[in-house]
């Protein structure tokens, strides 16, 4: 049976060092909370660093044995490897970067050589590790590189990645020096995951202006496979935390704390000690309630948990100094004999005191400047059940994409982060109730179960998919039976489509002239008194005649409209009229001013406007624009509108390549057919074609009619030297 191998920087327990011996304990941060619930399942391994240096090997076998009888398996790192990768490069590069603190980025070549060699050294460990049916699930930043290592070395593994902060916008990746192996790393994968959409876009966005990869619907076409890039937001083990804050003990606690702290209003903080948590800022606001609502004084208490982290890390021990002055002015300020404003923890907690404070706290204050998820608001939620409480939540967490019940405030706005606070402190229980109930359905339905099920039904659905346009390969038995057939034929169809087929695309698609090696391999083939071979493509006469004229081929141009057999005259496929195009080609013209690098092509019959050389994103756009806007023009006329690879062509309906192939099946009457196409057009070849005939797709999207695909021109060239090889010349 297929196990699940995680992988992440860190493993869900931490070892430390005691006295004279070695403590196990569960590591703080989301990602090991939120997965710690699942990896135990069924035989699963989690392969992670244990938190602390080791060099001596007995004590590297101790660690290890006890791992491993709870299902982890240790990788560890010295200082040279901490330093560099887990402080260097994830958390002084990417961690910045990522949650737009660029500011605090450094750019460090040794950083990323140690970013490399670690993430070496996971994919190690993983292939030790991994069997070859078993899936990988790879974990956050401090990975990127894993998963392209993991497919060089197993190509056919099944391997998930998931991001845990967010995923920045273009402008803010294309600033690292590393961005394009950063995204090549993480396309391994195959199902890249986001907690939102936003992250997703984002990364889409990167992929297709850093690797010129397109995508639709989140599925991404690399050169020889699938990648699907999904949104998955994180929920946590709801049962757990709802559990925990119900229990004898957590109520002890509470009464406890609640007897030390009589009359309180009591406002809670839990972080990790990072800038992005907006901790300095939440202080500020707190001040500025008080100042504002007197009334406040006295009352409103402020526990603030902060966990330390990172603390080798300038930044953050900064931030604590910042952090340690502000209580100590706010309290000086503040305090009276009996009251004391802010109750500031340094520390972490086990898990019965932190569900007690959850569970007394009647506001959660979760105002990060930015948040991949944040669950420490769902844990507030879980831990609330049939209870009151309010939750005031940053807009620019992960998590308030599914809060739209918390009070939802901007962490910059001071103002009114402290309305907010007031706001919470004064509303009605019926109301903290209903949105609190709200909230609650939604945490424990998207819990970490869920959320894990999901991810994983998503990879094998992804693996399903690449599956089945892996059988659609021209194989190399495939390719046997093809030759074969070739062989022992003698009144042979060879359909050929240009661009994207024959010649790979080019920017000026005047440019894109046939090479000469396919040119002696074209007339070849056509020497072949047993071949006919038909170059169908859309382009106009004129340029195929440049081309290949001199060659004994037949032309179907224009996606049908102009025939040419070989020797003979151009003639129309029908009679045609082009009089419709003075009526649409305004229209055009408005699309090329409105979209720098576009530009129209005039066939005889036909309109094209080519956006391969616009800018991607806003071409998109331009494109549903354009569409819609040519339905709306050519709704009752005979006029249809075809997408190609980066143009759109307007042209007489009921013309195709496929009616034009239609006639050479029909005339020529052959023994054997290859067609070969790379575009939607060619579909319409694919489908006029009858059912022994070898029709093979160029690329890789999978819904097409054709029987077989082949990955690009490389390979088409291959096939039809295979079959020169074997022709009669005349
Ligand atoms: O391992 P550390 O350097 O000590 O940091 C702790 C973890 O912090 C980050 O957590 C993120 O994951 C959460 C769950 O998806 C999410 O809610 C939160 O917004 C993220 O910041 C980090 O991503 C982990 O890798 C660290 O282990
Ligand atoms: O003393 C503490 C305080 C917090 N946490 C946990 O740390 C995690 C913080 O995760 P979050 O996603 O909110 O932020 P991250 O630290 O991962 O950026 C939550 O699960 C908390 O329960 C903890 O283990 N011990
Ligand atoms: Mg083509």
């Amino acid at each position: 049976m297929s196990r699940i191998i995680i992988v992440s920087n860190r493993l869900p327990t931490k070892v430390q060092r005691t006295d004279n011996d070695l403590a196990f304990t569960p590591s703080e941060g989301g990602l090991a909370t939120g997965l710690g619930s699942i990896y135990r399942a069924e035989g699963n391994v989690w392969i992670g660093w244990p938190g602390l240096v080791v060099d001596d090997e007995t004590e590297r076998q101790q660690i290890t044995t006890q791992l491993r009888a709870d299902s982890m398996q240790p990788v560890f790192l010295n200082d040279d490897e901490i330093r560099g990768f887990y402080e260097g490069f994830s958390n002084e590069t990417l961690w910045p970067t990522f949650h737009y603190f660029s500011q605090y980025a450094v750019y460090n070549e040794q950083h990323w050589e140690t970013y490399v060699a670690v993430n070496r050294k996971y994919c190690e460990a993983v292939l030790e590790a991994a069997g070859d049916d078993d899936t990988i699930w790879v974990h956050d930043y401090q990975l990127l590189l894993l998963p392209q290592m993991l497919r060089k070395a197993r190509p056919h593994s099944t391997i998930g990645f998931f991001l845990h902060i967010p995923f920045p916008s273009y402008e803010l990746l294309r600033a690292l020096p590393w961005r394009t192996q950063l995204l090549e790393g993480m396309l391994g994968a195959d199902l890249i995951g986001f907690h939102t959409f936003g992250y997703m876009r984002h990364f889409l966005s990167s992929v297709s202006q850093l690797l010129g990869y397109p995508s639709q619907n989140g599925r991404l076409e690399l050169k020889n496979r699938t990648v699907l890039i999904d949104a998955f937001p994180m929920g946590i083990d709801y049962e757990r935390y709802a559990n925990a804050a119900a229990s004898e003990v957590a109520q002890e606690h509470e009464q406890n704390y609640l007897a030390a702290l009589p009359n309180a209003r009591i406002i809670l903080s839990i972080d990790r000690l990072d800038y992005t948590k907006g901790i300095a800022q939440r202080l500020r606001a707190f001040e500025l309630l008080l100042q504002r609502y007197p009334e406040w004084q006295g009352q409103a208490t402020l526990i603030m948990l902060v966990v330390p982290s990172r603390d080798q890390v300038a930044q953050y021990q900064e931030l604590k100094e910042e952090i340690d002055e502000l209580v100590g002015r706010i309290n000086a300020e503040y305090r009276t004999i009996t009251w004391n404003p802010i109750h500031y923890f340094y520390r972490s907690l086990p898990l019965e005191e932190l569900t007690a404070l959850y569970r007394m706290a009647e506001v959660a204050l979760v105002t990060p400047i930015r948040d991949g998820m944040n669950l420490v608001c769902k844990e507030f939620i879980a831990s609330k059940a049939d209870r009151s409480g309010v939750l005031i939540l940053s807009e620019r967490a992960g998590a308030a994409r599914e809060l739209s019940d918390a009070l939802l405030i901007n962490p910059s706005d001071m103002n009114q982060l402290a309305e907010a606070m007031h706001e919470a402190l004064i509303m009605p229980e019926e109301e903290q109730k209903m949105r609190l109930a709200n909230m609650q359905a939604l945490v424990q339905h998207y819990n970490v179960y869920h959320w894990t099920r999901l991810f994983m039904d998503r990879l094998v659905y992804t693996k399903i998919k690449q599956m089945t346009l892996a059988t659609e390969m021209l194989d190399a038995e495939e390719a046997a039976t093809l030759r074969q057939q070739y062989t022992t034929t003698s009144q042979r169809l060879l359909l050929l489509d240009y661009d994207g087929t024959l010649a790979p695309f080019h920017p000026n698609p005047q440019k894109a002239a046939p090479s000469a090696q396919m040119l002696e391999l074209l007339a070849t083939l056509s020497a072949d008194p047993h071949n006919r071979v038909v170059i169908i493509s859309g382009r106009d006469r004129q340029t195929l005649q440049r081309w290949l004229g001199h060659l004994p081929v037949d032309f179907i141009a224009e996606h049908g409209v102009w025939l040419r057999a070989a020797g003979q005259e151009w003639t129309l496929f029908q009679p045609m009229r082009n009089d419709w195009m003075k009526e649409i080609r305004p229209t055009l013209e408005l699309y090329v001013s409105r979209t720098a690098g576009s530009f129209i092509e005039d066939k005889d019959f036909s309109l094209v406007w080519h956006y391969r050389r616009a800018d991607a994103e806003l071409a998109a756009v331009r494109v549903r624009e354009l569409i819609s806007h040519l339905s709306f023009l050519t709704s009752n006329s005979d006029l249809q509108v075809l997408e190609g690879n980066k143009v759109i062509e307007i042209k007489a309906a009921g013309i195709n390549k496929g009616t034009a192939a239609a006639r050479w099946v029909a005339t020529y009457e052959p023994d054997f057919i290859l067609a070969i196409g790379d575009d939607r057009t060619d579909e319409d070849t694919f489908g006029a074609m009858p059912e022994e005939a070898f029709t093979i797709k160029v690329g890789r999207n999978n819904r097409s009619l054709a029987r077989f695909h082949l990955p690009g021109t490389a390979e088409v060239q291959e096939l039809l030297q295979s079959l020169a090889e074997v022709s009669v010349p005349q």
